[in-house]
C-alpha cells in the first residue's frame, strides 16, 4: 500500500517521473546574481528546459488564476510562495516539456519548498548551482534590469535581500552538507561566469562519482 503522498505523486506526475530518468539542478543564489542569465546560456548547450518558479509563479498571476492576487501579494512582499502551489505549476511544467534534463531555477527557497519537493516528487536535484554575488552588486543589477517587474524597487529588493539570507541560504547549506553544491563567483561578467558553469556541466565528476569537497562561503556570508 502506497502513502497518500505516493498517490498524490502518481496523479500528478503522470508517466513523466514514473517512466524515465529525470535529471535536476536546482539553481540557487541571491535576487539578481545572474541566474535567469546563465540558465538561458546553460540551455543553448546542454539541452536542459529552464523552468523559473518565479517566471511560473508571474504566469500564473497573469492567467487570471484563483490563486492570483495571492501570488501577486507575495511577490509584491518578497514572500515564498506556498510551495504547494509553487510544485504543482513546476510539476506541470515539467510535463509538457517533454524533456528529462531540468533547471528549476528560483527554487527551493526554503526549508518547507525543499522537504515538499522531494516529498512529491521523490526527486533528488543531481547538484545544486550556487551563484555566489554580494548584495552591492545584485543591488545594482536588479535596480538597472529595467523589465518592469513590480518587485525591483529597492524596498521590495531589501526584502527579497532579507528573506534569501534567512530562509533560502540554509537550503544550500542543506545541500552544501551533502556535498552537492558547484559555487559560482556570480560577480564576474557574464562570459567568465558562463565559463566557470561549464566546467561544471561538463566535468567527468558530474557523471559519475563526485569528487567534490564541501564548498567554504565567502561572498554572501
Ligand atoms: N555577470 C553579470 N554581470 C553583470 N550583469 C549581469 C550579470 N549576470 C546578469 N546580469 C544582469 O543582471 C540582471 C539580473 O540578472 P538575472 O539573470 O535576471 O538574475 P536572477 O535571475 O538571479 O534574478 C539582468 O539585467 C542581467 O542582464
Ligand atoms: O519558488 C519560488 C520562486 C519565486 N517566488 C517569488 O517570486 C519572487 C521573484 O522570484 P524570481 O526567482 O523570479 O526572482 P529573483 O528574486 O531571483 O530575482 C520571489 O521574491 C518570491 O516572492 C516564490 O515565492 N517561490
Amino acid at each position: 500500500m502506497g502513502t497518500a503522498v505516493d498517490a498524490a505523486n502518481k496523479e500528478t506526475n503522470g508517466s513523466l517521473l514514473d517512466e524515465k530518468k529525470v535529471t535536476v539542478v536546482f539553481v540557487l543564489g541571491g535576487p539578481g546574481s545572474g541566474k535567469g542569465t546563465q540558465c538561458a546560456n546553460i540551455v543553448q548547450h546542454f539541452g536542459f528546459t529552464h523552468l523559473s518558479a518565479g517566471d511560473l509563479l508571474r504566469a500564473e498571476i497573469k492567467s487570471g488564476s484563483e490563486n492570483g492576487t495571492m501570488i501577486q501579494n507575495m511577490i509584491n512582499e518578497g514572500k515564498i510562495v506556498p510551495s504547494e502551489v509553487t510544485i504543482k505549476l513546476l510539476q506541470r511544467a515539467m510535463r509538457e516539456s517533454g524533456n528529462n534534463k531540468f533547471l528549476i531555477d528560483g527554487f527551493p527557497r526554503n526549508e518547507e519548498n525543499r522537504a515538499a519537493f522531494e516529498a512529491v516528487t521523490k526527486i533528488e536535484p543531481e547538484f545544486v548551482l550556487f551563484f555566489d554575488c554580494s548584495e552591492e552588486e545584485m543591488e545594482r543589477r536588479l535596480l538597472s534590469r529595467n523589465q518592469g517587474r513590480e518587485d525591483d524597487n529597492i524596498e521590495t529588493i531589501r526584502k527579497r535581500f532579507k528573506v534569501f539570507l534567512e530562509s533560502s541560504l540554509p537550503v544550500v547549506e542543506y545541500y552544501n552538507v551533502k556535498g552537492k553544491v558547484r559555487k559560482i563567483d556570480a560577480a564576474k561578467p557574464i562570459e567568465e561566469v558562463f565559463e566557470a558553469v561549464k566546467a561544471i556541466f561538463t566535468s567527468k565528476d558530474e557523471k559519475g562519482k563526485t569528487k567534490h569537497s564541501r564548498v567554504h562561503w565567502c561572498g554572501i556570508l
